[in-house]
């Protein structure tokens, strides 16, 4: 039976991604909803092409042209934040993608959990600004959460099988991305346009300089705690910067899995959207003989501060992570806009969680809270 799909972000790397997967089997899937912030062109096309019966623009101002191009089809147009957060409860739809970028996924997801709906995760900021309660939330309506994070993919696959939880600790490989290696004198005068070049992967902006900073890889440490059920001393991380490996696992008897592959987003992709069945694709494949060597070195926590100030966040908990990334969102966006120089980033990062209230049990309205007070803090320091 096809699965019948709602992908929250279609017009971005994720998003177009995941209607390729779609594409390829038309058998298996069927695209009930797509969404996009803006891009009123792609979504018209995506949604001419995949039929879905609703399409949401999230900028209010594209409703007409969004509705007056589709208005021959049978295709239910809305716009609005809080349209994305009420179409995912659609009866019809067995699987929910996040693939929208930032703080706007944490709603969207709550209320797709509330309506039964399993998750496949890419939007790892839900989990970074409130884990535990998705994690409540899905044990409570039954729902199962996916990962399509590469890394978290990777761990996913290499535990199945593993019918205990007898992990030991993991491995978070990081590409580090195309600063690697470099030293803070360098750092300082890193323009946007060489941190948008990432070595491996082809993604949105927002996450790509994410990966320059490593808060990505911080990011991806809080994902993967709350994912796995690991404390934070049980989660490593380590460059690789071919990223081949896409993490790994080490078990309580000392065995070690990882999985691998060339670096490609469409296979987590549809593993999210499949598991436990494999399809079978004619992606690229791995040759051994075109990676001789594949090479691991320490995280450079000094230089590449977010990583260090991710892991505080995790250790002390509360909504101290709320606060890293609403900070780090209106940081990201500065650098993007040339406001702000690569390591004030962090520095302001770091004001944002000394000052910023800290609220060690939060409840959905103070991660709100947070989220909105912090994002003025960062905006005033800039
Ligand atoms: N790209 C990748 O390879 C990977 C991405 N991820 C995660 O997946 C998520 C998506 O990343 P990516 O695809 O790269 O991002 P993109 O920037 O490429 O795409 C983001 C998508 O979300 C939409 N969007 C942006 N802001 C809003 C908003 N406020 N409300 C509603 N929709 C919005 C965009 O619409 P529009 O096009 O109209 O702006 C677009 O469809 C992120 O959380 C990222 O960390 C995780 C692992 C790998
Ligand atoms: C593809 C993916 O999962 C990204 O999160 C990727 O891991 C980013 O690369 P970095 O390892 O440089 O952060
Ligand atoms: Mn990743």
């Amino acid at each position: 039976m096809s699965k019948h799909i709602a992908i929250l972000g279609s017009t971005g790397s994720i998003g177009t991604q995941t209607l390729e997967v779609v594409e390829a089997n038309p058998d298996e899937f069927i695209v009930d909803v797509l969404t996009a912030n803006n891009n009123t062109d792609l979504l018209i096309k995506q949604a001419k092409k995949f039929q879905p019966d609703v399409v949401v623009i999230a900028c209010e101002d594209k409703y007409s042209q969004l509705s007056d191009a589709l208005n021959d089809l049978p295709i239910k147009v809305y716009a609005g934040i809080d349209a994305i957060a009420q179409v995912v409860q659609m009866g019809s739809i067995d699987v929910v993608v996040t693939a929208m970028v930032g703080y706007s996924g944490l709603l969207p997801t709550i209320n797709a959990i509330k309506a039964r709906k399993n998750i496949a995760l890419a939007n790892k900021e839900t989990l970074v600004v409130a884990g535990e309660i998705i994690q409540k939330l899905a044990l409570q309506y039954g729902v199962s959460i996916y990962p399509v994070d590469s890394e978290h993919s990777a761990i996913f696959q290499c535990l199945i099988g593993e019918f205990e939880n007898s992990i030991e600790k993991i491995y978070l490989t990081a590409s580090g991305g195309p600063f690697r290696g470099k030293d803070k004198k360098f750092l300082e005068q890193v323009t946007c346009s060489q941190a948008l070049k990432h070595p491996n992967w082809d993604m949105g902006a927002k996450i790509t300089i994410d990966s320059a900073s490593m808060m990505n890889k911080g990011f991806e440490a809080i994902e993967a705690k709350w994912l796995f059920d690991l404390r934070s001393d049980q989660i490593d991380v380590i460059v690789h910067y071919q990223s081949i490996v896409h993490s790994l696992v080490q078990f309580q008897d000392g065995s070690m899995k990882a999985q691998m592959g060339l670096p490609d987003m469409k296979l987590p992709i549809q593993f999210a959207l499949t598991y436990p069945k494999r399809l079978k694709t004619n992606f690229p494949r791995f040759n051994f003989m075109d990676y001789p060597e594949l090479s691991f070195e320490p995280a450079d926590r000094e230089n590449f501060k977010n990583l260090s100030l991710a892991y505080e966040a995790m250790n002390k908990g509360g909504n101290l992570p709320c606060i890293v990334n609403a900070a780090n969102e209106i940081m990201v966006d500065a650098f993007l806009k040339e406001k702000v120089g690569f390591l004030q980033m962090s520095d302001i990062i770091e004001s944002c969680m000394f000052k910023a209230d800290f609220i060690k049990n939060p409840n959905y309205e103070d991660y709100v809270y947070t989220d909105r007070e912090v994002r003025k803090m960062a905006y005033s320091m800039l």
